[in-house]
């Protein structure tokens, strides 16, 4: 084809829309939808539909580890007076669960992007050139040519494999590879001591791998030390073993791999996960002309707006937030012309067993922010409804401010963290003073009435 016919083609095929949604992510879908009740919308994604969070991230990661917390119960069972014999865990049939469950979402997902009027569900990996003028953004798929004065950017991240000597020697697994598996690992070596590899590590261990998790910042390396030094206890426990080294080099060892670590010491495995962060897929849109960061995330002011005018990033590439529920509070915000994510409150969890729940600032921040700091805590071994079911592993620690009686965070490391956080982070956002909490009514027995609870025995934080 000559050039002068391909320029035909192109421009045959050039459709224009009100908006153009690239990503079908946490953030995409909604956003379009709602978009599409304006006018015709195109939302193009490359892979399906859901993104990371439901093709390889939170909601498998979260199926799965379901049936390594039974496997660890059950193993537990005569603790509470329960004989179930040998406990065995069939992995073929834990992960083709998770899969099922996977499916019928996407589908539900699918049918309903599919369902609404006006909007175009496009499959392909999207390149973006902008207009500095706003006018007319040029979205390219497969050839065909979308243009709209709208576009909005839901384009996420991908696991980080940073050039490391002899990695591209030996077969690496991230987190989409693992969640493929038919087979149980023999030995797992995970390489990143934060929530993948603390998340992946346990629930591998409680199927029956072996596991090593090198952590080069030990395990849970931003939160408070004692958090980490909880898990990590709780891990070895289990079985893993944890090594805090950062890692040096890879090669190829008896069909798994060997790592060689920074003081000259090695690990040798079946398989090996590298778990060492995110990068944003900004580049995956080609030479879009968009301000970016160092990493690569898009520099957005508190409504999304990137460098272009007509260009909205949301999600994890506006580096705002990492989690699916930051990423589709961002798409809400979005539709909502008054809001701003200026000022939001981030909460989230790590889903070890216990999980970990945290809001606000940790003790190194509380300390670094220069205003008088009151703690409380008690230990999980204390609150009445972990030590009724023996989950007595853990810590809760509320932060306060003792002159204007702000909430400043929370750390909850045991039973139901994951949702008992949330309490504080409502109120946090809320902008509720601690006696407020303090005074609340709690239901007994729960974990959560140690909130007002521990609230009335404040101390300095040292
Ligand atoms: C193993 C794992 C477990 C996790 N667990 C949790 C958890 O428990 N809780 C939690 O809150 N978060 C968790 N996360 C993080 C969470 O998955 C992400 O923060 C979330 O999915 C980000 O949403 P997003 O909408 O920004 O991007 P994504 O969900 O990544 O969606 C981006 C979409 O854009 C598409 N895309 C990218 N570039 C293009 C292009 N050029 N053209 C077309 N399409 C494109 C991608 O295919 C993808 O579908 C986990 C992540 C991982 C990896
Ligand atoms: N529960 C959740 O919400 C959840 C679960 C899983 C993932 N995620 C998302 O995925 C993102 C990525 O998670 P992650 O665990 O990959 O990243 P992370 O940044 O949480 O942890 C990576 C760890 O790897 C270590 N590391 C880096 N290079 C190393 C090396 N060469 N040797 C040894 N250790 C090394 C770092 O010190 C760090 O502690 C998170 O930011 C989060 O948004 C969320």
């Amino acid at each position: 084809m000559t050039a002068a016919a391909a320029e035909r083609t192109d421009a045959d095929t050039s459709t224009s829309y009100a908006a153009i949604v690239i990503g079908a992510g946490q953030a995409g879908p909604g956003v379009a939808a709602a978009l599409a009740a304006h006018g015709r919308v195109a939302l193009v994604e490359m892979e399906r539909v859901g993104g990371t969070c439901l093709n390889h991230g939170c909601k498998p990661t979260k199926a799965l580890r379901a049936s390594a917390v039974v496997a660890h119960q059950a193993r537990r069972a005569a603790e509470y007076g329960v004989h179930t014999g040998e406990v065995t865990v069939d992995f073929g049939f834990a992960i083709d669960r998770v899969h099922k469950i996977i499916e019928e979402e996407v589908d539900g997902l699918q049918d309903y992007i599919e369902g609404v009027e006006g909007l175009e569900l496009v499959h392909g990996r999207a390149t973006l050139t902008t207009d500095p003028s706003g006018a007319e953004h040029v979205v390219t798929v497969d050839g065909r040519r979308l243009t709209s004065s709208q576009v909005y950017l839901n384009v996420g991240a991908r696991a980080s494999v940073p050039p490391m000597p002899g990695l591209d020697t030996v077969d690496v697994l991230t987190e989409v590879e693992l969640l493929n598996l038919t087979a149980l690992p023999e030995h797992l070596v995970v390489i990143g001591g934060g929530y993948l590899g603390c998340e992946f590590g346990q629930m591998f261990r409680r199927f029956g791998s072996e596991v090593t998790i090198v952590a080069g910042s030990g395990i849970g390396g931003h939160e408070d030390p004692d958090i980490g030094e909880i898990l990590t206890r709780t891990f070895t426990d289990e079985g893993i073993r944890v090594v805090e080294q950062r890692t040096e080099r890879f090669a190829p060892a008896d069909g798994g791999v060997e790592v060689t670590l920074a003081d000259g010491s090695t690990v040798t495995g079946s398989h090996l996960l590298v778990a060492v962060g995110r990068r944003s897929n900004s580049d995956l849109l080609g030479e879009h002309g968009i301000e970016t960061d160092d990493h690569g995330f898009f520099v957005t002011d508190g409504r999304f707006q990137t460098s272009v005018p007509g260009v909205w990033a949301l999600g994890d590439v506006n580096g705002r937030g990492a989690w699916t529920h930051t990423s589709y509070q961002d798409g809400q915000i979005m539709m909502e012309p008054s809001r701003s994510v200026d000022g939001r409150v981030t909460t989230y969890a790590m889903f070890t067993d216990p999980p970990l729940g945290r809001v606000g600032m940790n003790d190194a921040q509380a300390r670094e922010s220069g205003r008088r700091v009151l703690k409380a805590e008690v230990p999980m071994a204390r609150v009445s409804r972990a030590r009724l079911e023996s989950e007595t592993t853990g810590v809760m620690r509320i932060l306060v401010d003792a002159d204007s009686e702000e909430v400043l965070g929370a750390t909850i490391l045991g039973l139901q963290a994951d949702d008992v956080i949330q309490v504080v982070g409502t109120a946090i956002q809320a902008g509720v003073r601690y006696p407020v909490l303090r005074d609340a009514l709690p239901i007994h027995p729960t974990v959560a009435e140690y909130i007002p609870s521990i609230l009335t025995s404040l101390q300095p934080l040292d």
